[in-house]
Parts: C-alpha cells; structure tokens; sequence
C-alpha cells in the first residue's frame, strides 16, 4: 500500500553542506563583504559543523545584523496604515501550505451546500475599501485566490470563454457560480478610491491573469496599471528553488516563471515587495539560495524591491501538517537567524520586515533589533494566517505601534508603501492616528471600543 510522503522522506539534491566556516562567513558579515551561499548557510545554521543552533553563536551573528540594521536605516521603525482586502478565498492550485483556499466547485449555484469561503464583487470590496479610506489608510493590499471565472479584463474574459478547452486554462464563466468576482481590472478600479496606494496583482495572479493567452507579463501588469495598480507584492515566492516549489506548491508557477514577473511589473514601472515563506521542508541551503535569488532580481530591476517580508510559516491547520509531511512551523531561533541572515545577505534592500501577524508582538519586536526595521501595516483584517491557525489577531492601532516602539527605545515612523513618505511620530502628543492616506486626518484608524478582536499583549 501507498503511504503518503513524510518528512523524513524528502530527499534534496541541496543539502546544507559547505567549505566554509561559521567564523570566516561571521567575519565576512561584520566587516560588510558581499556573502556567498555558503557564508548565508554558516550563519543560517550557526555552523554546519555541528548539529543543531549553537546559540552563542546565534547572538553574534544576530548581533552583526543589528549593527547592520542601524548602520542602514538608523533607529526609526516605520509601518503603514493599510488594509487587508482578499477578494475571494476560491481556489484550485492546491498550495500544501494553505487553509486560505476553498475548493472553487463550493462557490458554484449548483454546489449543495454553503461554501465556507467568501467572494466579494467589485462593488463589496469599494465599500470596504472606502470605509478604511474614510477611516485614514494609506494603502490597500489584496491578495486572493485564483477564482476560475476570474479574467485580467473584458477582453481577457471573451478570449477565455471562446477558449476550446477552458477547463485546461482553469476557467469556468462567471454565470456559473453564486457571487461574480467581476475582472481583476474591475476590482482594482473599484478599490482606488480617491487615490488609495493599491498594493496587489502577485507574480501568480498575474500568471492567472494572463492563461489561455499569448499576452506577456509586461502587458499583464501595463493593463493592471492602467486599471488602478501601484505597486506588486512579492508573495508567491515561497522557496524559489524548484525541489521545494514541487512539493509544497507543485501548481504553482516556478522560479522563473515568478522571476519573470517581477521583472516585467518593474519594467513597466511598478514598485515591489519580496518575501520567502520558511520553515516548512525546506533546509537551509534552499533559504540561501533563495535569498540569492533576490538579490540578484534587485539588481536587475535596478532596486525597485523596497523591502524584503520574511514570512514565517504557520502550520496548524495545513496539508502539510496535516499529512505528516511537516511536524511544525520554524523554531524561534530560525526566525531569528532568517532575519539577521537576510539583513546581511541582501546588501541591496534597504527594508527587512518583521510581520506581527507571524510572530505576535514580543517576538516581533525582538526582530527589529536582529536586523529588521519595518513592523508592518494595521492591516484591519486577516483571514490566510489566521485560517492557517495563526493566533496573533487582525489589525494593530496607531497606539499599540506607538507603545510597542518606544518600549524598545526606536522612533516610530509612518511610512507610505514605497517608503517615499515618512512621518516622525511624537509619542508625547497623543491620539496616534494616520496623516498619509488621502483623507487622513490625524485621529485614530480604531476606536479602542471598536475592536473585535483584542490584541495579544
Ligand atoms: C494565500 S496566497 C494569496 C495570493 C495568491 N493566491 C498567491 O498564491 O500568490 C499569499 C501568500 O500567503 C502566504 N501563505 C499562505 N499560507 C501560509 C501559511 N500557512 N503560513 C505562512 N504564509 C502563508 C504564501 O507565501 C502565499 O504566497
Ligand atoms: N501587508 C502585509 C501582510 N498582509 C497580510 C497577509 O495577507 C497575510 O496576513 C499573510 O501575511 C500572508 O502570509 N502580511 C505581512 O506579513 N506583511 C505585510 O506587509
Ligand atoms: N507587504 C508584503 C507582505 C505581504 C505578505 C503577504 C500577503 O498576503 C500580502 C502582503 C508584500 O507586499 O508582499
Ligand atoms: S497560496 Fe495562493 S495559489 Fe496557493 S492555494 Fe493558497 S490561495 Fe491558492
């Protein structure tokens, strides 16, 4: 009888394995000279000569990414008042680290029962998008699953309902399910409201954006432009190294495919984000490659990433966890490392993220001093790592910030997404709200007695 695939099974052509030493790689980092793979693993694994975190030095080298962090960016944590808006949970392509999705067969008239997920129509996502507009965000960014009636436009839309075999370019028309997506353009038209940054369109949403037609990235990401995009986040990357890609996302569309997205959305002008998705099969000699990866893309498209989003993986309620093919997400000392690791690798990013989603606040503060220097965004609301069992909540106030960052004694700073705009803020002049949003008036995004959901400190 088959059994399914567990950890222990993986075998991988990259192993972490190097002719370096832990205490050359570290001297390397420190004196700032450009790291190889084999420096990145040293440190990632706090020497490859022996087992396990060695935690002494563990210190050293989180302490040489601080330094980094400071001599780079200085003491001020920015973060941006944004809001989350995932358009719909359907989707097909079968990632083994997602709970976000829901099969798409569950959103159709048809289907029996009431689908768990949710699809919002253009319409929906302008009244929401408008309330947090009103409320003073900055930016909106949405990221959703690849529903099959979704198309780039009309004309998209046409091309695959003519298209011979629709199911081969997984799509199906929009008549068929109960809510209408409407087109990627129509949403991105319908969330720039009053000129709200909007942050959308993955490497793979435009993948999606462009099947069953010989269109190029580069005219995928000009018509999203045209229909209200700013600027692209870099998810979807996961691990950029195809052995891992084939067995935690084998649907999804490979490293160079996702590279030559990226590239394309910078030619025609658009700003980017980049991140890694770790801690799940993945070893060390797969996180340094990819962090290669990157920083060889932000030389190619002339340093338009603007921060790089380590995202820590969450695996509670996941495929993966649950087939037994992973038995948890990273250790605090892997988040730990990643950050430092990626502070001093990627020489050519000037911002390093620690998500609060991920790490909750205590350990996301600890991150800003192993060498990241942006908290990330109030967000508002979170469905993908809270479906995948994350506990850390769904948005954070003006205030928490504030607290937060002067507890460890740094200068929180209100950024826009591209971090063109920065504003100081005073802690002692209190109430804490966003000024950089198109309405933005200074006054709370949240009202303390409106929160739903309290937050974790
Ligand atoms: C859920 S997808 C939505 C956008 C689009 N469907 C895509 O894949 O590009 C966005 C990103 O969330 C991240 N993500 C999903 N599940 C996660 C998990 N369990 N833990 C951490 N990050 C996760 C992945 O990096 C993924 O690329
Ligand atoms: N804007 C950022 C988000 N947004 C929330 C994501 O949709 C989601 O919570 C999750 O992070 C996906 O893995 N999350 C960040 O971590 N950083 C952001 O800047
Ligand atoms: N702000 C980051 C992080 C992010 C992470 C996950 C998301 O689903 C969306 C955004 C980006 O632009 O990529
Ligand atoms: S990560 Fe994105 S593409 Fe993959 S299953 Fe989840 S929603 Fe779909």
């Amino acid at each position: 009888m088959e059994r399914p695939v567990t950890e222990a099974d993986l075998e991988f052509d990259h192993v972490p394995d190097t002719d370096q030493s832990f205490e050359n790689a570290l001297a390397k980092a420190r004196d700032g000279d450009r790291l190889t793979v084999d420096d990145a693993i040293e440190l990632l694994t706090t020497g490859t000569d022996s087992e396990g975190i060695d935690r002494r030095r563990k210190e050293r080298v989180l302490e040489a990414a601080n330094r980094r962090r400071a001599d780079v960016v200085g003491e001020e944590v920015t973060f941006v008042a944004n809001l989350n808006n995932n358009v719909t949970t359907a989707c097909n392509v079968g990632c083994l680290f997602c709970n976000f999705k829901d099969a798409a067969h569950t959103f159709e008239s048809e289907y029996e029962a009431e689908t768990a997920g949710f699809t919002k129509t253009p319409a929906d996502s302008r009244e929401t998008v408008s309330d947090a507009v009103d409320r003073g965000i900055y930016e909106v960014t949405s990221v959703s699953g690849l529903h099959p009636a979704f198309a780039l436009d009309d004309e998209h839309l046409e091309i695959l309902r003519e298209h011979p075999t629709p199911k081969e370019v997984n799509f199906k028309p929009p008549e068929v399910y109960e809510t209408d997506p409407g087109t990627y353009a129509a949403q991105l038209e319908a969330m720039s409201v009053d000129g709200v940054h909007v942050h959308s369109m993955t490497p793979e949403e435009a993948y999606h954006a462009r099947r069953g037609t010989d269109w190029s990235y580069e005219e995928v990401y000009r018509r999203l432009q045209e229909a209200g995009l700013d600027t692209v986040p870099g998810t979807a990357a996961e691990i950029l190294v195809d052995e891992v890609r084939d067995v935690i996302c084998p649907g999804k569309i490979g490293t160079d495919g996702w590279l030559e997205a990226m590239e394309a959305a910078a030619d025609v002008g658009l700003g980017l984000t980049a991140t890694i998705m770790y801690g799940h099969v993945e070893n060390e000699a797969h996180r340094a490659m990819h962090l290669k990866r990157v920083r060889e893309l932000q030389e190619r498209v002339d340093g338009a990433i603007t921060e790089f989003v380590p995202l820590s993986f969450v695996h509670q309620n996941t495929p993966l966890f649950e087939h037994d093919i992973v038995s948890s997400g990273p250790s605090d000392d892997e988040d730990e490392l990643l950050i430092a690791v990626s502070r001093l690798f990627l020489d050519n990013v000037e911002h390093i993220q620690s998500s609060w989603v991920k790490y909750g606040d205590q350990q996301g503060l600890k991150m800003l001093s192993c060498g990241a220097d942006d908290f990330m965004g109030t967000i508002l609301s979170e469905e993908i790592t809270k479906r995948a069992g994350g506990e850390y909540g769904e948005f954070r106030s003006f205030s928490d910030y504030v607290e937060l960052i002067e507890s460890i004694g740094r200068v929180p700073v209100e950024r826009s997404t591209d971090y063109e705009k920065r504003r100081v803020i005073d802690p002692d002049e209190p109430p804490f709200g966003p000024e950089l949003g198109p309405k933005a008036d200074g006054t709370p995004l949240l009202e303390r007695d409106e929160r739903t959901v309290p937050a974790d400190d």
